[in-house]
């Protein structure tokens, strides 16, 4: 159970993450032994309860968080013996992370928000291309205002361009269109799944159930297991898993 055919952008094996345990502080097993393969070029959608792991596991399977026991491959390179410098390489050249929290900026603008990683990285920018970027996502009117201007659903979006501009290999996105109205829902949506189409490889954590049905799969948690991977389901189809689990 819970294998995908195809070649693997990420590989999560028997995953557990606690907090707490020490110093007199309560331990909390949130992920509590997950299992599955992302295969490449496919967009896989992670739903479930409030509070049941879904961005712990997304921070875990992205590197960003280290796991309590079990392993995660991504794009073929094992996390728990990856040097730091290797993972911030994989971050500049092949991933990106959408936080939920946007983690913008705010001295900036919208385009040099999207070009701040090159510029870091000392790499050549083009605010053409992230103005194309950008107008894709609804913001043509909005590259040069500074995010802190910008509404919450802007901001979002912004976050969203930074990352799509590199055209990582793989993208991690947590809860992209959490901020959003329909119209600017379908636009975010309709990019991560263009993403995908191109070969690239989209992981998404969702509320919103007609999202999660864009993606080829649906990993279904509750209390930090995933209970059902579903192929191609419907939203009535997640749901039903998810009332399943509630039962
Ligand atoms: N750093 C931490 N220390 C202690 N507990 C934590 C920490 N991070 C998360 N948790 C706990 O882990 C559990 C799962 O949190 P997580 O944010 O992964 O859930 P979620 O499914 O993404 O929730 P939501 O849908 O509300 O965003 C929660 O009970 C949360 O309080």
């Amino acid at each position: 159970m819970h294998e995908f055919q195809g070649q693997a952008a990420v590989v999560a094996h028997a995953v557990e993450k606690s907090f707490g345990g020490r110093r007199g502080l309560p331990q909390v097993d949130v992920l509590r032994g997950v299992s599955f393969t992302v295969p490449t070029g496919s967009m896989v959608s992670i739903v479930g309860p409030s509070g049941c792991g879904k961005s712990t596991l997304l921070f875990c399977l992205a590197g960003l968080d280290p796991v309590t026991a079990g392993n995660v491959q991504l794009l073929g390179n094992d996390l728990s013996t990856l040097r730091p410098g290797a993972l911030a390489r994989l971050y500049r050249d092949r991933v990106g992370f959408v936080f939920q929290s946007y983690n913008l900026v705010s001295a900036l603008n919208a385009r040099e928000n999207v070009v701040l990683p090159k510029r870091l990285a000392g790499h050549r920018v083009d605010l053409d291309h992230a103005d194309a970027v950008l107008t894709g996502l609804g913001l043509a009117d909005r590259t040069r205002t500074g995010v802190n201007r910008l509404s919450n659903g802007e901001q979002q979006r912004v976050a969203l361009a930074r990352v799509l501009a590199n055209a990582p290999e793989l993208v991690f996105a947590d809860e992209p269109t959490g901020a959003l109205d329909s119209a600017a829902s379908r636009l975010v949506l309709g990019k991560l799944r263009e993403h995908a189409n191109s070969g690239r490889t989209v992981v998404m954590v969702t509320h919103d159930l007609d999202a999660a049905t864009l993606a080829d799969h649906v990993l279904v948690m509750r209390d930090g297991i995933v209970t059902h991977m579903l192929t191609g389901a419907s939203s009535a189809q997640i749901l039903k898993a998810m009332e399943g689990n509630a039962a």
